[in-house]
């Protein structure tokens, strides 16, 4: 059974088309991660299935029934968002048991839900503090405990992790994985943070300008993007991309690869950690070190190739200087080639 389905999903606002005709079928318990730049409709996307807005078009459905018209407390969803929400004047305990309550919901059968949630979110400790005597992160886990307690079908999380530093961050996002796997349910993550999608994600959907680029796991978007934009948004540093128009060396690397209508490249791409530093002899390309970061574990050189293109490498061999000239190759071959209209050539 599928868990969230979106059928030629349209959102407008007063005539400006934010999503254009979005397509998904999100499978029972998967975690999906949303990620593209700013204003490209990721919250937008979360809202309408959340029912926080109305969609212009199309259908959502949830478990199988369409739930266009069916009001947000009813469709089975609960959203975490970037900010808290707390009750400021409730207790941990009242601000998770409220919608419960609400809802009616007998006190033991309520009791038992928020103490099962605290266990699983470490809190049970917290529970008669106020949200002012709380971390940052310890109130982000209240906010998720409040949506676990609601036992949804489908949770919607919009940049939870945002506010907190990095540490932090990096504990929730281990809570928020584990818990995944505990619970078993449908997961809708948006995101900025490329770790986060990497490692949390079942699969990834990248959009820009409201358009679905690719919806696929993050192996798959990595090493085989469809078009230059999902190559150029995954990944950091960033692929280089090097015009065949204005570059003999990636011409040269065009007619030594195998794929089949050399022809029809526009683009040769390169992730920045397949580029090896290499003898003068085996160089596909020769530039001249401009700027290097030392990160610990590697560099970052930023080079200047001959044509005066900027190309971006991350080495583990850090005797570089600036100024120094750099020879470098791809010594597994590992490039990536794109048409005229961006797509991929695979
Ligand atoms: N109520 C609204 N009325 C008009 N335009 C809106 C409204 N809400 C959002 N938008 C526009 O819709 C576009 C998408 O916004 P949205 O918040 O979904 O993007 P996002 O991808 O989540 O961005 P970010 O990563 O910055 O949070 C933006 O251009 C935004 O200005």
């Amino acid at each position: 059974m599928l868990g969230v389905e979106l059928k030629n999903v349209v959102k407008a606002y007063e005539g400006t088309t934010i999503i254009q005709g979005a397509n998904l079928q999100i499978k029972k318990g998967e975690f999906v991660v949303f990620v593209g730049p700013s204003g490209c409709g990721k919250s937008t996307l979360m809202r309408t299935i959340a029912g926080l807005e109305e969609i212009t078009s199309g259908e959502i459905s949830i478990h199988g029934e369409v739930i266009n018209d069916t009001p947000p407390s009813k469709r089975g969803v609960a959203m975490v968002f970037q900010s808290y929400a707390l009750y400021p004047h409730m207790n941990v305990y009242d601000n998770m048991s409220f919608s419960l309550k609400l809802q009616k919901v007998p006190k033991a059968e309520i009791d038992q839900r928020v103490q099962k949630a605290a266990k699983s979110l470490q809190m049970t400790n917290l529970l008669d503090r106020l949200p002012k005597n709380l971390s940052g992160g310890q109130r982000q886990r209240v906010a998720i405990g409040r949506a676990i307690i609601r036992e949804p079908k489908v949770f919607l999380f919009d940049e939870p992790l945002s506010n907190l530093d990095a540490n932090l961050r990096s504990n929730t996002r281990i809570e928020i994985a584990k818990l995944h796997k505990h619970l078993e349910a449908t997961m809708l993550y948006v995101t900025h943070d490329q770790v986060e999608a990497m490692t949390l994600a079942d699969r990834i959907v990248v959009l820009n300008k409201g358009v679905i680029q690719q919806f696929g796991s993050p192996d798959e978007l990595y090493n085989s993007p469809d078009n230059l934009f999902v190559a150029g948004f995954i990944g950091s540093p960033k692929m280089n991309f090097i015009e065949t128009s204005n570059s003999n060396e990636a011409k040269n690397i065009v007619e030594k690869s195998d794929i089949d209508n050399k022809a029809s490249v526009k683009t040769v791409g390169v992730r920045p950690e397949h580029i090896d530093l290499c003898q003068r002899d085996e160089a596909d390309f020769t530039g001249t070190v401009d700027l290097v970061e030392h990160l610990g574990e590697y560099v970052i050189y930023y080079v200047s190739l001959s044509n005066e293109q900027l190309i971006t490498v991350k080495s583990v061999q850090d005797h570089l200087k600036v100024g120094d000239e750099i020879f470098i190759n791809s010594a597994d071959k590992r490039f990536y080639f794109f048409d005229n209209d961006d797509k991929a050539i695979k």
